[in-house]
């Protein structure tokens, strides 16, 4: 193959690297073989995700990619029949499971699944302002306001990240008496701030229907609101956000 037809290939199929991540989460791959305890051979994972036998096969090639980038790792073990192999999790694969904390698979799912880069073209010749607008016909929050557990998962699921943060930032947070997190959700962030310093008073900013329904606490605080309109004071603003 011509060297310039390997590099064009390469990145003209390199997508596919995000949808087998995606497909492994939505498979439960993580969990099953998490479940499993040992090193689990390709012969019981396709057992364990009674899949039709016609897509039986399509596994192999699916864990082939995901232990090339470096989701999963394979391993012989003297439990297993000799020259057999076993599938492992990798320190990328035990953040997605579902039963730990942090669990990045509804994030990685959501961002897989949204496709404002196939717009990319269409919004430069177009006139939305985000080509998330030209992909899903409606700018992100107002998307997102229909489709509301979805992004609510998908940013909790992102937040749950801030438990390693406050573990090594302890004298940002130690010196101040209050804090506002502006579009900080369902309270992930501001909740995982609050068992570390209990001595705070937190408020969470976020649009109306996000926080419509969620209840205050002796130290939380909801506020709805737009950010570019009004932020409730305090001695110190979080603004921590994600660009899709
Ligand atoms: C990308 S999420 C980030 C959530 C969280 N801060 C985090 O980083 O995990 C952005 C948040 O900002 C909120 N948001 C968007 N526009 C806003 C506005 N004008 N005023 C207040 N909140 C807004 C959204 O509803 C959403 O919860």
């Amino acid at each position: 193959m011509d060297v310039g037809q390997a590099h064009i290939y390469k990145h003209a199929f390199s997508f596919a690297n995000s949808m087998v991540l995606g497909c492994a989460i939505q498979l439960g791959i993580p969990d099953v073989i998490h479940s499993h305890k040992l090193p689990m051979t390709l012969s019981q994972l396709v057992s364990e995700l009674k899949l039709p036998p016609a897509k039986s096969d399509a596994i192999h090639r699916l864990m082939r990619l995901l232990v090339y980038s470096g989701f999963f790792a394979t391993t012989n073990t003297i439990l297993l029949d000799e020259n057999q192999q076993g599938y492992i999790l990798t320190p990328s694969s035990k953040m997605l499971l579902k039963s730990e904390i942090p669990n990045l698979s509804p994030y990685v799912r959501a961002i897989v699944s949204m496709n404002p880069w196939q717009s990319l073209g269409d919004w430069f010749l177009g006139n939305e302002t985000t080509p998330f607008e030209t992909a899903h016909g409606a700018p992100m929050w107002e998307f997102f306001h229909q489709n509301l557990r979805f992004n609510n998962e998908a940013m909790a699921s992102d937040s749950q990240m801030m438990c390693l943060v406050v573990k090594d930032c302890k004298e940002v947070f130690q010196d101040m008496d209050s804090l506002v997190d502006v579009g900080g959700g369902t309270g992930i962030i501001a909740n995982t701030i609050l068992a570390a310093f209990p001595h705070l008073k937190c408020t969470v900013l976020d649009l109306l229907h996000v926080v419509a329904n969620m209840p205050d606490t002796q130290n939380l605080k909801y506020v709805g609101g737009d950010m570019f309109h009004s932020i409730p004071s305090a001695d110190a603003i979080l603004f921590k956000v994600t660009r899709f």
